[in-house]
Parts: structure tokens; sequence; C-alpha cells
């Protein structure tokens, strides 16, 4: 080692920027969004009203939240050459490397895709906003052997995605769930895909790569891709009656338990009520003894963790549950997560843009120290 520097694996601890755009308040176990509560938001609000929020730093108005929302739902259709390459990508992959596909092609695509202006960017944001449920959705369906369905310019945010998943829209119970979902998900500080957004911006490249690699960064089932790893979990375990053992032998085998713990909430992470208030809904209202012994597991496991490691759930635990119970395939859950994200992305990345500066940490070295090359080979 060549520097008595105190190392901060992970970052953890290390603050490195400002942000005006979300805040983990400890002492309240409150998260907000510019200011305003993310549940009073949840309880209120739309997604495309706290699209806007985080993009523009106020809710809109009625007219303004009309243009919105009109300008979101003329962007939604792919052309044909983006919707027959992904179309050509192999089954066997996983629909987060569809998506990133997606984000890559849309900018190799887009002959302003160097352009850094505040405009620039909030209409490249709004147009992967519009389109990432587009791709989500025709990729679930081609691997179920379906058509797609285009998207309809009738129908809000949430609405739409369920009917290009299923042809259909659900009671209106259900969209709220999962509306309720995009609200708590679209943005969280410098978590770790945001982060990747903004390095990657740090360094004057364009939005469409921060995007790609912020899609990169969520996959990982240390981060989004839990919500999905929740779902083979529960299914792994099984039987309500189960739990407990099951996680003596997962925490003895050295094993994460998918969907508990978080770097930054040490007493449970604040949207984690509101998000299982509306699992709750979703159990209460399929009266199904299938629904009903997941949601015992769920509540089983919760318990146990508790109990055994005093750790409590993170908001991919309700969330993974919650998505099965809509009908989605585990697979998109993650994407599903990108949809969402996207806005907290994109915000950070104009705001990084702002403000810049490279970032670019130190390591201390911790290799073999200063030698000769050998002379003979
Ligand atoms: C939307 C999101 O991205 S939320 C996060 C989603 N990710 C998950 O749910 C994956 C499971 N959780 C985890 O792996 C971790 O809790 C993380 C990655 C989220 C946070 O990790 P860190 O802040 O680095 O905490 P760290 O891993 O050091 O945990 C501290 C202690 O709690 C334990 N711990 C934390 N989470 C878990 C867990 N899920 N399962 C078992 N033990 C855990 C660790 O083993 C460690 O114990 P030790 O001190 O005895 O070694
Ligand atoms: O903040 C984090 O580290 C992870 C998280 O909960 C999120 O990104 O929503």
């Amino acid at each position: 080692m060549t520097t008595s520097a105190e190392i901060h694996r992970g970052l953890a601890g290390v603050v490195v920027d400002t942000t005006e755009i979300s805040t983990v308040i400890q002492e309240t176990n409150s998260l907000t969004y510019r200011g305003y509560p993310v549940q009073d938001l949840a309880a209120r609000y739309s997604f495309e009203e706290v699209a806007h929020l985080l993009w523009y730093g106020e809710l809109p108005d009625a007219r303004r939240l009309a243009e919105f929302r009109a300008a979101e739902r003329a962007l939604r259709p792919l052309d044909r050459t983006t919707a027959e390459l992904l179309a050509r990508l192999p089954e066997t992959c996983h629909p987060m490397d569809v998506l990133r596909t997606a984000v890559s092609f849309f900018g190799a695509e887009d002959p302003t895709e160097g352009d850094g202006s505040p405009a620039a960017h909030h209409a490249k944001a709004l147009n992967l906003l519009a389109k990432l449920p587009t791709v989500v959705a025709a990729d679930q369906r081609r691997r179920r052997g379906l058509d797609p369905v285009a998207p309809d310019p009738g129908l809000g945010y949430a609405e739409n995605f369920f009917h290009m998943c299923f042809g259909g829209v659900p009671d209106p119970d259900v969209v709220r769930c999962f509306e309720i979902s995009l609200v708590l998900y679209a943005e969280h500080s410098f978590n770790a895909s945001t982060f990747t957004a903004r390095v990657v911006t740090s360094t004057l490249s364009d939005l469409y790569s921060a995007v790609t690699a912020a899609v990169g960064a969520l996959k990982g089932p240390l981060h989004g891709g839990a919500n999905e790893a929740v779902m083979h979990m529960l299914e792994e375990i099984g039987d309500p009656a189960r739990a407990e053992e099951w996680l003596e032998e997962a925490l003895a085998a050295k094993r994460k338990i998918m969907g508990f713990g978080h770097r930054v909430y040490r007493h449970g992470d604040s949207r984690v009520p509101i998000m299982q208030d509306a699992l709750d809904r979703l159990v209460a209202r399929a009266a199904d003894p299938e629904v009903t012994r997941l949601a015992t597991l769920h509540a089983a496991l919760r318990r146990a963790v508790r109990a055994r490691k005093g750790i409590h759930p993170n908001l991919d635990y309700p969330a993974g549950l919650a998505y099965h119970l809509m009908g989605f395939d585990t697979p998109v859950f993650t994407p599903v997560f990108v949809m969402s994200r996207v806005t907290g992305w994109t915000a950070h990345i104009t705001e990084q843009l702002a403000h810049n500066a490279l970032i670019r940490p130190l390591a201390a070295y911790a290799g073999p120290g200063q030698r000769p090359v050998p002379i003979a080979r």
C-alpha cells in the first residue's frame, strides 16, 4: 500500500456532491422529491406529474400537464427499424439486455445525440420515458409468442403499459397500485445506477450513453435486480412453514436475502409501508388461495429476517410480489423499475452537466512494489 489515506470501500458514507433533486431524511425516515414527501406524491399525484417535478423542479399546472401528457403519448410508438432490431435479439437474453440495447440504439439513431443543452436533454428524456414501456411490453409479449400491441394515446402512462402488455387494462385499483410503485421507484439520490449515470455524464459523454450504463448498473441483484430475485427466492422457499428453516440455511451459506437491507436506511426503507399497503390491497382483492399462500410466505420471511438478523425489507421486497400479482413475468420486474427510474437518472444527468466536475476518485495501490522487468524472455 503506497498511501495511508482512509479507504471508503463502496464509497460508503462519502458525500461526493450536492443535489437538489431528492433526499432521504434519516431523522424522520422520510424521502422527498424536490422537497415534497414521496408518500404524499404517491397518494395524490400521477407518475407523469412526478416525472415533470423531477425534471423541471415543480409539479405541472393543468395546462402544462396536458401538454406534457400529449407530448409523451405522441412519442410512444417505435419505428420499424427499432422494432425489427429488438425482435431479432435472442430470447435467451435478459429483458434488461433488450432495454440496454434499445437505449443505446435510440442514441445511435438520434442526430442530436451530442447536444447537451437542457432543452435537448429534456426532449431525449421524454423520448425515453415514452418509448421504454413500448419496448418492455413488446419484449414480454414476444417471449409469450404474441404479437406486440400498439400504444394507445387515449390511455395514461400506467394504463397504457397494461394495455400493451396484456391487450387490456385491469381495474383502477390495480393500475393505481402500479402507479404508486412507479412514483416510489422514480428517484433515490446517489444510488449505484444514478451515480453511474453521473460518472458517465461527468466525462461530457451523451445522455444515451449515461442511461445505457445506468441500465447495466440497475440490472445487478444488489440493486434493481433484487425485485426479480425476491420472486425467485419466494418460489424457492415455496411453503410458508419453511421460511425460518430456509433462512437459516441461506444465512449459513452466506447468501444475501433478496429485498432486505439498504446502504442508506438503517431503520427501514421509507417507501416500504406505502408499497406494502398497495400489495396488501392486491392480495385482498385477489381472494385466491395461491395468492394467500404467497402473501403468507412473504410475511413469514419478513418476520423471520427481522427476528434473526434485525434487517428490514427494502422497496424491492413488496414491489417484487406486487408485480407478480399484477401478472408481469418475473424478468420484466427490473425493466419496469427502469421505466420509472429513467426520470431520476435523466434529472441527475442534467444536474451533473449544469455543475460538472469530472468524477475520478483515487485508489490506494496494493500491488507489488516497483521492480525491474525481466531481461531474458
Ligand atoms: C432499490 C434497491 O436497489 S434497494 C437494494 C436492493 N438489494 C437487495 O435487496 C439485495 C440484498 N441486500 C444487500 O445485499 C445489502 O443489504 C445491500 C447491498 C442493499 C446494502 O449493502 P451494504 O450497505 O454494503 O451493507 P452490508 O452488505 O455491509 O451489510 C451490513 C451487514 O448486514 C448484513 N446484510 C445486509 N443485507 C443483508 C441481506 N439482504 N441478507 C443478509 N445479510 C445482510 C451483511 O451481511 C452485513 O453483516 P456483517 O456486518 O455481519 O457482515
Ligand atoms: O438508494 C439505493 O442505494 C438503492 C435504492 O433504494 C434505490 O435506488 O431506489
